[in-house]
């Protein structure tokens, strides 16, 4: 044997199996510490915690958001933690007793103190953010307003979190963070799919919010945002008066036609209440409220009696007339010479659209003509059936629901001008994610500066495919070395023989 033949035997590397063993460790711990290096990111997630107050026009919800701190730049990365939904009316009917307006909210913050840890409240910041039926207070009774928003900012500055403010929102506010919400729980600022529209059906306005690429006719129905890299111009119009409670008000002053003689004779036949349906109401408490302007005081001391028909035809008729479609200052209108773009792609409709259609069991599965076939029977089934169906629904839920859920229809397909297949692109939604849908989200992210301009750095891969690919590598480094340690001792090969 030389003396080559000889340094090949008594070195070990180079035997193949050692060399691929070893070269395997060697390459394994590179991209551990590669990855690693990249990563950057502890395995034990530290969450923050955003607090903010929908104070909506027909009630108060408290929601609590949570996000992993070193994330909160990603989008999806914000999720509702907990809701909780204040007891009684919105702050708004508070007019009259201001101080009761901040009591009203004891009881959820309380909650919200629980909730979130402790050691985490000083930083957690709380908004309160009022919408339609404080605007509406607001152009009623400006002090009134303003005694309101004292009051919760009293209440909600007693408690240890970050308090950053209670203010009435504006509706286009209202409509481009609905937006935002709907579009970063479902992760489509990242996405090539593009972004989805948004509407809103509150009890006092409504929102309707898409992208679109036609001209902007009038500045303040459109607004412009660059997020996570990408620019996007906005349509947003919110119509006041035109949510679920106000609008039912300019339907029934319609459908009573005021008159200076007016006396408590007066039967209001209505097609859009279920045959059986006969309830004594008074003028003042069915038109409280700005949006209806045509009763004198003198009138609304008067009582009217309501009475269902149950006739879908002619209810569809009647709500139409909410929609004022005479005049059009521009290329083309939605309603009340409000310029709006052609609708364009899909929409999450929450809030109200949800209840609504959720209650009648109508998806964007039924096409347009069988969701109206479904409310044409709904519409015309008696009323003391539907309480027997029924027993647990609020009464003045279920005597609504052949109204909304035909103002819905009329609201999309008269006033928006959706076609039968912009419906079929358009979900009833309350939660994507377990998050509910509404402008809260995205008013929070904003203020936080939680959607970024530009998209962030990301993590090489997501966390899950961090831990696999890690313990993956360690088992390889393992079987390595085991292998390592068998070829070294054994002695192997006919060569070695040779030697001995
Ligand atoms: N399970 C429910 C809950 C609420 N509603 C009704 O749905 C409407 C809208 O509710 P919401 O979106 O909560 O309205 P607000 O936020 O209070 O009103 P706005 O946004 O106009 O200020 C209200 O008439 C409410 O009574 C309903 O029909 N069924
Ligand atoms: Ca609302």
């Amino acid at each position: 044997m030389d003396e080559q033949q000889e340094m090949k035997v008594k070195n070990p590397w180079h035997r193949p199996h050692i060399f691929l063993a070893t070269t395997g460790i060697a390459v394994a711990i590179i991209i551990m510490v590669s990855i690693a290096v990249v990563q950057n990111k502890p395995l034990h997630q530290k969450y923050k915690y955003g607090i903010v107050l929908d104070a909506g026009s027909s009630h108060t919800s408290v929601y609590i958001y949570e996000w992993p701190a070193e994330k909160e730049n990603n989008t999806g990365m914000v999720r509702q933690k907990h809701a909780c939904s204040v007891k009684g009316k919105g702050i708004s009917s508070y007019s009259k007793t201001p101080e009761k307006a901040g009591e009203s909210l004891k009881e959820c913050m309380d909650e919200a103190k629980k909730t979130i840890p402790k050691h985490r409240h000083h930083e957690t910041p709380v908004y309160l953010g009022a919408t339609a039926g404080m605007r509406l207070l607001k152009m009623e009774n400006d002090v009134d307003s303003i005694n309101v928003l004292a009051s919760v900012e009293k209440s909600l500055q007693t408690y240890p979190f970050s308090y950053q403010g209670a203010r009435i929102i504006t509706g286009q506010e209202e409509g481009a963070f609905g937006w935002i919400t709907v579009n970063y729980l479902s992760e489509n600022f990242r996405k090539a799919t593009g972004t989805e529209g948004a509407l809103d059906l509150g009890g006092a306005s409504t929102q309707i919010t898409f992208v679109s690429g036609q001209k902007m006719e009038s500045p303040d129905d459109s607004i412009d945002f660059r997020l996570y890299g990408n620019d996007y111009r906005l349509y947003t119009h919110s119509f006041l008066c035109y949510g679920k409670d106000q609008v039912l008000k300019l339907y029934l002053e319609q459908q009573i036609q005021p008159k200076p003689n007016m006396t408590d004779n007066i039967i209001l036949e209505d097609p859009c209440f279920h045959p059986g349906y006969n309830v004594a109401k008074n003028f003042q408490s069915v038109f409280d409220s700005p949006c209806v302007k045509k009763f004198t005081n003198s009138q609304k001391e008067h009582n009217f009696r309501h009475r269902g028909i149950g006739n879908w035809t002619k209810c569809n008729e009647a709500i139409k007339k909410v929609f004022n479609t005479s005049h059009c200052r521009y290329s083309r209108c939605s309603f009340n010479d409000v310029f709006q773009p052609p609708v364009q792609g899909k929409f999450g409709a929450f809030s109200a659209y949800f209840f609504v259609m959720n209650f009648l069991k109508v998806t964007n599965y039924h096409s347009l003509v069988e969701a109206k076939k479904i409310l044409d029977a709904y519409c015309t089934t008696p009323w003391d059936t539907l309480k027997q169906k029924h027993p647990d629904v609020k009464e003045k839920y279920l005597a609504e629901y052949c109204f909304s859920g035909t103002y819905i229809i009329s609201l999309l397909e008269d006033g928006y001008k959706f076609t039968a297949d912009d419906w079929k692109n358009t979900k009833f939604i309350k939660t994507i994610k377990d998050s509910e849908a509404g402008w809260t989200l995205g008013y929070m992210l904003n203020l936080t500066n939680m959607i970024p301009a530009e998209a962030p750095d990301t993590p090489l891969l997501p966390h899950g495919g961090y831990v696999s690919l890690m313990t993956v590598l360690s088992l390889l480094i393992i079987v390595c070395i085991i292998l390592g340690c068998i070829f070294f001792r054994r002695p192997s090969g006919p060569a070695h023989k040779e030697i001995i």
